[in-house]
């Protein structure tokens, strides 16, 4: 029988099989940031072990990092302990670390495949939920507990029991102003916050190939909040040419061998799937989230749900709950509700594609008064390109604030924090309660919908916009 891509990546990986056991995989890159690794290292330490292969591990800082005065010392004592702790581990077990400052420090998961070093038909993993992020170039990658960061560090293997596979197929061409967050939060909103439970899903079909690697790492981004322990997207040429020359790419003949076993990693035409969802891509529409996680999201143009029309008890207590912290009526229509803030970054659309998408929807215009806009490079790399390209220009012209790179608004782990009560529409993963600040209210949306948002001042999709920029030259 045929496999799925994800079956013979991890066929490729087995070092030991034994009957009744779970199998144990060879990890070929192991990212590290400062949350989730101090325990992992003290356990090292307290076993007298080194890091096993510091070859294919490297740190970087960005949850903890402050978007402002990088330069000054980190004021948090919590943030600036979890930085000492992350460099001194580094230093001690002889790890690549980018620190807060360096050319190459930014969040995680889009230092890794910038690098070069997230390839496809590899094993990633990092404590971290999003590492999902990186099954777009057809890896298997997978977030971990710290005591499984222990395990790799020491083994650079990983004792994993097999999961189960799901094929979501996207059907046809995107409609123009619909993008790959919406796509992803069509999906989520389908098939619910556990739906991916125990399933590796991967991503195909005609529109999904379409897609630059920016937006399919949107898409294997959230497939945690799908519960899906990853995604992936089978190699192609558009995953070929953005990993080509990158700092740690194959080179010469070893390019060349890499491709050819990188082509044979798909699907086979035979192989089955656990499970199949099939999506019509002209059926989507720009798509924000209304709820407290990130299934309870609509088109656009739809109005807050009624929660009496679930019919599924713990979907309409969920929606009650949500509706009663977001501070929202059913029937209110979406593009009604009005946002104090504007988040434009994280893992999730952080990257050179997804700025240049917001600056062309704010170029010539204004940021609502009364609306802040922060907008988060997800790294230095991509903060040095959008400078090189003009768009910070752009974003403070129409008054948004230009920060430095990192986790930020994402979640409150730095001093980027929504007050209480305070609303913002973001561009990341995750609309729980309290996760941009303690009483601070997400919608998730996309960069476009972020940033016709902060010029209307109330969700908004550029299309209307039509009536707000002067054309240029007149
Ligand atoms: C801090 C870290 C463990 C966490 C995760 O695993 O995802 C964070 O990155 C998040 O997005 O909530
Ligand atoms: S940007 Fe957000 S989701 Fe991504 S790693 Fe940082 S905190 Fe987690």
């Amino acid at each position: 029988m045929g496999r799925t891509l994800a079956e013979k990546v991890w066929d490729d990986h087995v070092v030991r099989r034994a009957e009744g056991e779970p199998d144990l995989l060879f990890i070929d890159l192991h990212l590290v940031h400062e949350v989730t690794s101090p325990q992992a290292f003290d356990g090292l330490r307290k076993a007298g072990r080194p890091v096993r292969r510091t070859d294919l591990t490297i740190a970087t800082e960005d949850h903890n990092t402050p978007t402002l005065d990088i330069d000054k010392p980190v004021a948090d004592p919590v943030s600036r302990a979890q930085l000492e702790t992350l460099r001194k581990n580094c230093a001690d077990f002889g790890v690549r670390l980018h620190p807060l400052g360096d050319d190459e420090q930014g969040i995680v998961h889009v230092v890794g495949p910038q690098l070069g070093l997230t390839q496809p038909g590899t094993t990633v993993v990092c404590g971290d939920s999003h590492t999902s992020t990186h099954g777009a170039f057809g890896a298997l990658a997978f977030g971990i507990g710290t005591s499984q960061v222990e395990h790799v560090l020491a083994t650079q293997t990983l004792s994993m029991s097999p999961f189960k596979t799901m094929a979501v197929t996207v059907n046809g061409e995107l409609p123009e102003d619909v993008t790959a967050k919406d796509l992803i939060l069509a999906v989520i909103a389908k098939i619910g916050t556990g739906g991916g439970q125990g399933y590796v899903i991967e991503y195909r079909g005609e529109a999904v190939e379409k897609l630059s690697m920016e937006a399919r790492m949107t898409i294997c981004n959230m497939s945690i909040e799908a519960g899906a322990r990853a995604g992936m997207i089978a190699p192609d040429e558009t995953t070929f040419a953005y990993v080509e020359g990158r700092q740690h790419a194959p080179k010469g003949a070893d390019w060349d061998e890499a491709v050819a076993y990188w082509k044979t990693l798909r699907s086979d035409e035979d192989a089955v799937f656990d499970h199949e969802v099939v999506i019509e891509a002209a059926e989507l529409a720009p798509f924000v989230t209304w709820g407290t996680n990130p299934g309870q999201g609509a088109p656009l143009s739809a109005s807050v749900p009624d929660p009496a029309s679930f019919t599924d008890e713990g979907a309409r207590y969920s929606a009650e709950k949500a509706l009663e912290y977001m501070d929202l009526s059913a029937g209110q229509p979406l593009r009604e509700i009005t946002v104090d803030t504007v988040f434009l970054g994280s893992c999730t659309n952080g990257r050179i594609e997804d700025l240049r998408s917001a600056a062309a929807v704010l170029e010539g215009r204004q940021v609502a008064e009364d609306v802040r806009m922060l907008v988060v490079p997800g790294s230095v790399r991509v903060a040095l390109q959008a400078v090189a390209e003009g768009l910070d220009k752009v974003f403070t012209a129409a008054g948004a604030e230009w920060r430095h790179a990192g986790c930020s608004m994402c979640l409150g782990m730095n001093p980027d924090q929504l007050q209480p009560g305070e609303r913002a529409a973001s561009t990341s993963n995750r609309n729980f309660e309290g996760r941009q600040g303690k009483g601070g209210r997400t919608h998730l949306v996309s960069p476009q919908v972020a940033a016709a948002t902060a010029v209307l001042g109330h969700l908004a999709s550029p299309a209307d916009l039509s009536d707000v920029r002067e054309p240029a030259g007149v």
